[in-house]
């Protein structure tokens, strides 16, 4: 086992095989010792026990090896517990045993503390202490578990006749999902039970697609949101990608209400995938009927008891900036020991930005539904209060055993929801504080609804303050406040400014430490970046695969052996490299974790990095083909621009601009005498500022007379006929209307382009969350020397033309038709990939028209000035 691991393993010198095998037999046995009376208020999963039959064994306390091993709660597991537990296994070697688990324990406990050096947030073993509600609501300590995912998992058959998944072996179903069925399994080793969820891939795909022309680009899939949200699947997806949303999340959220995730496996040969879960063994909260009434309700204390946990879990989500959306008496699952499980993740949202609850999309069951999302066109609205909302719904159920609005079609149930008023069952028996409370729960206004916060005091849900709620920073401890790749993932992805995301690279290419000061390896912004490129083009097109392609050509990025990922840190990362390696990317993570105190790159790693520069400078110039890529991050469309060495430059009397890979390599600006650079930083500023002028000059909303023989959507009859359009229109104001077309930018070189373009037809909810961004807001790169920017403008003009061909379709985040439309046009037309001076990359769909075909074509806007790129770095 690696030095990773040491940690968690424990070596137990027994007095012979026997021993061994007692202590093999009493670990296998914690948790139901614990909670079969024989150590009430404690519970732990086993560890496990790999044994030789020797005299010595080893305890391995290591989840990311084992699922079974998650801690809940450390800080509960002392010596005591450890000694009691060992009075209670009534073995020979129990002392060993004490002996290992408080030693095992207080390493842990350091370790998560933070005061441990090593690496080991992964390592964690389960301890648990949560039977009674006092013990759930004093000890919320709970440690992160690395969620493992196996893309060649392989479902056999045991000799039992029963199909085992890897160690898991599948009992009986327990449970049927959307997209699949849910199985009680057994690890075959520790015999620790688990809800294997299976998920019919095929089912996900359909669900993918519909959602795509549901929801538009941004709102589609299964748990479509935040972090690693999942791209349409192309050819090259992983099929995790499907779930990815959801597991993000679950990865994200340690807490012991929230359902936990330990494993997905994907049967790569088969149509299924799995997620391996707790088992909560008493299954959901209670079944809700429609039509019938549910007559085994909960008493009052009962109610209070799960409410409670309800507010912990919820609240700890929401503090994480995660809206559930879909609580329910079904997704609330309580396990052995009563404990409340919130799961299903399917439809939650990941916001983020801090604080922001804002949502637009309606999920979740429409009798749980908040009336502000029962309109068919409701706008923004809190993902917390709509939580809360459900919360007060499910409350009511497991009380009363009805819901409080019933109807039999949906857009009844919503309208009941909205306008009707509920009533609550013998009102006059019932306590007046918990009718009190359900009232402020289930107010249809938002605003003056009850939050979080005020439940936490309300008379009823504290009994008049008798049994009180841990205290929120308590509750919500165990936050994951590391930078991680999801962190960063979703810090790109939610930036929807084009000013934004330059800014962003500009930082990374200066070398500029992150607002936060948390060191964040270049390659992992990169990585991040490029994940939002491609997800976004992506979006753009299902069938082309993109990704890497674009990604690696628009941020010149290389391969980078792990170790050299691992290392970097933004101060000095500038043109370092990247990588789209798993492995890589694993080694960032760590990274990340583990150099929160490096602000400088080490000579070691530095020199390596020239090193792997060098040789992927030459592996690229080997393999890649010339030209460069332009972006419009507001349409998420990229063009690959050939050079003139570029055997896609079909067009080579146009002169095509060079390669923008140009970012002075650390090497070379290692090289260059500061004084040198001084000069240049003076020549470049002026250029800068005349460019800058030049952007002033520039109408934002310049008439253009679009000449065209291209077909444009609305005037479909005419075929291929030529024809005129003014883009710019008058609005009903009269006022100037805002120049149709969209920007792109080269943002190695700064250079950026003026598109005109038909109109395109955008999903009014998808126009609202395109930004629209002011060509005055386009910043560029500085460091670029005079020569530089002038041959840069030289070069670029002629592609700019060649630009002109770009499809306005890009502007079209609509996807599904307009894709559909495109491809047509593309046959009918015989244009593609090769047949003008520049290919689509997006694989939008979107047709390569002939050179000269569209509008006037791009113009240069220019750069904008350090000036302007610090105040952007400022606000
Ligand atoms: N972790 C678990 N422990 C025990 N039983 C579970 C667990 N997860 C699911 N089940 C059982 O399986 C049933 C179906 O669960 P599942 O979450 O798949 O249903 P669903 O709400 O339709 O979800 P989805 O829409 O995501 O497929 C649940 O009602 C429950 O009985």
């Amino acid at each position: 086992m690696d030095s990773e691991h040491s940690l968690a393993e424990k070596s137990v010198h027994l007095a012979s095989s026997d021993a061994a095998a007692t202590v093999q037999q009493a670990t296998n046995n914690i948790h139901a010792t614990a909670t079969q009376a024989a150590l009430p208020p404690l519970t732990f999963d086993a560890g496990y026990l790999p044994l030789d039959g020797s005299t010595t064994t080893t305890l391995s306390f290591e989840s990311g090896i084992h699922p079974a091993l998650t801690t809940t709660e450390i800080a509960s597991v002392n010596a005591d517990t450890a000694d009691e537990l060992a009075k209670q296994l009534a073995n020979q070697q129990a002392s060993v045993l004490t002996e290992t688990l408080s030693s095992f324990t207080s390493n842990r406990s350091s370790t998560y503390n933070g005061s441990s050096s090593n690496n080991n947030n992964n390592l964690l073993s389960t301890f648990s202490s949560t039977t009674s509600s006092t013990s759930r609501r004093s000890s919320m300590q709970m440690s992160k578990v690395e969620v493992r995912e196996t893309l060649d998992a392989s479902l056999t058959e045991n000799a039992d006749g029963l199909h085992q998944l890897k160690q898991y072996i599948l009992i009986k179903e327990i449970g049927k999902g959307a997209f699949g069925k849910v199985h009680l399994a057994q690890d075959e080793n520790t015999n620790i039970r688990y809800a294997v969820k299976e998920f019919s891939k095929s089912k996900l795909r359909k669900k993918d697609k519909a959602n795509l022309f549901k929801l538009g680009p941004r709102g589609r899939g299964r748990g479509r949101r935040g972090p690693e949200a999942p791209s349409p699947l192309t050819s090259e997806s992983s099929p995790l990608d499907l779930i990815r949303g959801e597991v993000a999340i679950l990865k994200k959220l340690h807490h012991p209400n929230i359902v936990k995730l330990y494993e997905v496996l994907d049967v790569s040969a088969e149509d299924s995938m799995y997620m391996v879960f707790e088992f909560c063994e008493k299954g959901v909260l209670m079944p809700v009927s429609l039509t019938e009434k549910y007559e085994n309700v909960f008493s009052d204390a009962e109610c209070r008891d799960v409410f409670q946990q309800m507010i912990l879990g919820i609240e700890y989500l929401h503090e994480h900036d995660i809206i559930h959306r879909d609580i329910k008496p079904d997704n609330l699952l309580r396990s052995g020991d009563g404990t409340v499980k919130i799961v299903d993740f399917g439809v939650s949202e990941m916001f983020n930005k801090k604080g922001d609850d804002l949502t637009k999309k309606s999920a979740g069951s429409p009798a749980f539904m908040a009336p502000e999302l029962c309109r068919p066109d409701h706008g923004e609205v809190s993902g917390r209060a709509t939580d809360v909302w459900s919360m007060g719904v499910t409350l009511f159920c497991v009380r009363f055993g009805t819901l409080p609005y019933v109807s039999e079609s949906i857009l009844e149930m919503h309208r009941v929801i909205r306008e009707e008023e509920y009533s609550i069952p013998n009102e006059e028996t019932e306590d007046p504080r918990f009718v009190a409370l359900i009232r402020s729960v289930l107010e249809k206004d938002p605003a003056k609804r009850i939050t979080i916060e005020q439940l936490r005091t309300d008379p009823w849900v504290t009994n008049d303050g008798r049994e009180p709620l841990i205290s929120k920073d308590e509750n919500t401890a165990n936050a994951v406040t590391e930078v991680t790749e999801e962190d960063l993932r979703s810090a790109v992805q939610k930036i929807s400014s084009l000013a934004t995301v330059i800014k962003a690279i500009a930082r990374l290419k200066r070398g500029i430490k992150s607002p936060s000061s948390r060191p964040i390896s270049a390659a992992s912004v990169l990585q991040s970046f490029e994940s939002t490129i491609s997800d976004r083009m992506q979006d753009a097109d299902e069938t082309t695969p993109i990704a890497t392609t674009t990604s690696t050509a628009v941020l010149n990025t290389t391969e980078a052996t792990p170790a050299v990922t691992a290392t970097i840190t933004t101060t000095t990362t500038t043109t370092t490299t990247t990588t789209t390696t798993t492995t890589s990317s694993t080694e960032s993570k760590d990274s990340l974790a583990g150099s929160m105190n490096h602000v400088s790159l080490q000579e070691e790693s530095k020199a390596a990095v020239v090193d792997n520069e060098k040789k992927s400078e030459e592996k690229h110039a080997e393999e890649e083909p010339q030209g460069y890529q332009v972006c419009d991050f507001d349409t998420g469309m990229c063009y690959w621009v050939p050079s003139k060495k570029s055997p896609d430059a079909t067009n080579a009397s146009t002169p095509a601009p060079e390669p923008a890979v140009n970012i002075p390599s650390i090497k070379e600006k290692d090289a260059k005498s500061e004084e040198d650079t001084k000069t240049e930083e003076t020549k470049a500023d002026e250029e800068i500022k005349d460019n800058e002028k030049k952007v002033e000059e520039v109408p934002l909303a310049p008439p253009v007379e679009i000449t065209t023989t291209a077909p444009v959507e609305d005037d479909s009859k005419d075929g291929g006929e030529s024809h005129t359009a003014t883009k710019n229109k008058k609005d009903d104001t009269g006022a100037e209307a805002e120049p149709e077309g969209y920007q792109v930018c080269d943002f190695n070189t700064g250079m950026c382009y003026w598109v005109p373009a038909k109109k395109a037809k955008m999903d009014p909810e998808e126009q609202q969350q395109q930004p629209s961004e002011s060509v005055s807001t386009i910043l560029a790169v500085e460091k670029e020397t005079k020569k530089e920017v002038e041959e840069k403008e030289v070069t670029t003009k002629p592609a700019a033309t060649s630009l002109s061909s770009a499809p306005a379709s890009g502007l079209d985040p609509g996807l599904g038709k307009m894709k559909e439309s495109n491809e047509n046009k593309e046959e009918e037309e015989g244009v593609g990939a090769g047949s003008g001076a520049r290919t689509p990359v997006s694989g939008s769909g979107s047709p390569a028209p002939s050179p000269g075909s569209l509008n006037p074509g791009p113009r240069l806007i220019g750069k904008l000035s350090r000036d302007r790129l610090a105040m952007f770095e400022n606000s």
